[in-house]
């Protein structure tokens, strides 16, 4: 076969038409990709699924509005961060006295080596069973969702839980048992048990989705060595440095746009400084910019009047969202009876049918270039659908997912952490979930002192909090400061807002990327950007480059790392000051 050799952004063809790998597609430029699937997916899980789903559906706040992208904000941030390992289970005993050694007063003296050793730390036998591990009962939980009001805050729900179970205890949400985590100690152990598959908790309305309609599963709900060959595949083009620092440009289009219509927002709307609702002006800039890089397109969010059909895209993202939240809490067998399931279908179809319309024009783009036998140039789409690596259709459900954790993930990240910020905490929940045994191998070492069923997998959720940390030492900015005395008191995994491990965050780069550029360039773009009563970048910011961050609440802070100066960005609650 033919082939086509990518040198930097140009691709070079040794020969045309055949030397793509979807070559139906590319020399019949009307093949449709859902006719192209030959797909197979054999992962079907067994036992309680749906729990772990319905618990971040619980536990995902959610502000339901008029305005439907506000209504998904919260969610992929959590549903993300779900990841999975299974652990080896001994039948052990001692928790208590365990966690109580992980008191968290006593963090920062505890040697992160030693921390990541399980046996040093927890004692073979100091375990206790599932059945011994403390905790809210599921009928405590509701009363604390519903009665007490907590059902848009969980995450300060887990903050007072830890107050009265310590930093390792049991919820109960019907059917599903969440282990909750909440020491940056065990959180090291957790993540660092991963094995060659971690699998995320299992998503059974994605996957059924995608099922009924012989559409292929992503990065995001793949899973084994499927899952395995999919991040190997588009792990390159995401997440090498050289690759993507040549979206660049592509990013700063989109944020020059961003500062127009800010500028505008502000003089029409604003009385020439504010911008009313930041929050869905981060929204559209996020799915812009993920778009531009992922179909290589642009789809108008940055317009005065956005088209109608990105429009009514936008609006499926959400809606699909909030439907995934409400499908969950049904058993599987009655989703075909329920109105949600379909308009969760009919969102979904919404999805694929635009996210298809996109990769078409662009195998038609190219078909014409190579025709006109014009060197084919493109990004990640073009790389994609060049490199003979996937299906049409394979590729149509890895960009899908892409695009759906790189919305809301992108735009909660610029107001997540609201100033000041203090402290930083992360609690990681733990869904134990039955799975087949023989799909994946288990682990050797128990990582948390307690013991699970065999076979046991677990789904890790995490949360972040800004304001109720022992992982962090309360300061305003000396954290980032580079061999400060305090430095030493800052575990390693009191913040991994990326994940960790081989299933970590696919499009941290290209997150990075279009965080740095907007920050550095509304700072350096918008006039009068100094006497914002926020978080204010001195100095351009660049990769490694020191920069002085001002704070006009707060102090000067000196930074070397652009990941950590994101961690400031502090537009706060939904509205901008410029
Ligand atoms: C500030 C923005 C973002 C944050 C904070 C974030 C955070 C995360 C986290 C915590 C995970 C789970 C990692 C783990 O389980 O260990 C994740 C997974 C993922 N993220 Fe992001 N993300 C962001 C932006 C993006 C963007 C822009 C994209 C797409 C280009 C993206 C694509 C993905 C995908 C596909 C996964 C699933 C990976 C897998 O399961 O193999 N994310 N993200």
């Amino acid at each position: 076969m033919p082939k086509s050799t990518v040198v930097g952004r140009r691709l070079v063809h040794r020969h045309r038409v055949c030397c793509f790998t979807n070559k139906e597609a590319l020399s019949h430029g009307s093949l449709s990709l859902s006719h192209t699937h030959t797909h197979t997916h054999t992962h079907r899980h067994t036992g309680t699924d749906t729990g772990a789903d319905h618990l971040f559906s619980l536990l995902s706040r959610r502000k339901e509005g008029a305005d439907k992208t506000h209504c998904m904000v919260k969610m992929l941030g959590r549903s993300l961060m779900n990841v999975g390992l299974r652990v080896k289970c001994q039948q052990l005993k001692g928790i208590q006295r365990v966690t109580a050694g992980l008191n968290p007063a006593n963090y920062g003296d505890i040697l992160r080596r030693e921390a990541a050793s399980t046996s040093t730390v927890m004692g073979v036998n100091k375990m206790k069973t599932m059945d011994d591990l403390g905790g809210p009962s599921f009928m405590t939980t509701l009363y604390w969702l519903f009665i007490k009001g907590y059902f848009q805050t969980t995450q300060q729900m887990q903050i007072e839980h830890s107050k009265i179970y310590g930093p390792l205890w049991k919820s109960k949400y019907g059917p599903l048992v969440v282990v909750n985590v909440a020491s940056a100690d065990m959180i090291e152990q957790v993540l660092r048990q991963e094995g060659k598959h971690p699998i995320r908790t299992d998503m059974p309305h994605w996957r059924n989705y995608r099922e009924l309609r012989n559409q292929a599963h992503g990065p995001l709900t793949e899973m084994g060595a499927k899952w395995q060959r999919i991040r190997s595949i588009l792990n390159p083009r995401m997440l090498k440095p050289k690759h993507v620092s040549s979206y660049a440009n592509t990013i700063n289009e989109v944020v020059s746009d961003f500062i127009c219509r800010v500028n505008w927002l502000r003089e029409t709307s604003g009385q020439g400084v504010m911008v009313n609702d930041l929050t869905a002006e981060l929204y559209k800039f996020a799915f812009e910019g993920i778009c531009s890089v992922l179909f290589e397109t642009r789809m108008g969010c940055m317009n005065e009047v956005i088209p109608e059909k990105t429009q009514k895209f936008i609006v499926s993202v959400g809606e699909m969202f909030h439907l995934s939240q409400v499908v969950i809490l049904f058993p599987q067998f009655l989703w075909p009876y329920l109105k949600s399931w379909k308009r969760f279908v009919a969102a979904w179809d919404h999805l694929f049918k635009v996210a298809e319309e996109l990769v078409n024009k662009k195998i038609e783009e190219i078909q014409e270039n190579v025709h006109l036998d014009k060197d084919v140039e493109g990004a990640y789409l073009t790389h994609l659908l060049l490199s003979e690596q996937m299906s049409s259709t394979e590729i149509l459900g890895s960009i899908t997912e892409l695009l759906l954790a790189g919305v809301d993930t992108v735009s909660n990240s610029y107001t997540a952490p609201s100033f000041p910020i203090p402290k930083i905490n992360l609690f990681v929940s733990i869904f134990p979930e039955p799975l087949n045994k023989n799909r994946f191998p288990l682990y050797k070492n128990n990582p948390l002192p307690l013991t699970l069923d065999r076979d046991t997998v677990i789904g890790k959720q995490f949360y972040f909090f800004y304001s109720t940390s022992n992982f962090y030492i309360a300061d305003s900015g000396a954290r980032w400061l580079r061999g400060g005395e305090d430095k030493s008191k800052h575990h390693p995994f009191g913040s991994v807002p990326f994940g960790f491990g081989i299933r970590a965050c696919l499009g941290r780069r290209v997150a990075e990327l279009e965080m740095h550029l907007l920050l550095s360039r509304v700072r350096t773009s918008v006039p009068n950007a100094n006497d914002a009563p926020c978080l204010l970048i001195k100095k351009q910011l660049l990769p490694t480059q020191q920069c002085t961050l001002a704070l006009s609440r707060a102090c000067k802070a000196t930074v070397s790392s652009l990941a950590q100066a994101a961690e400031w960005i502090v537009i706060k609650a939904t509205r901008l000051y410029i």
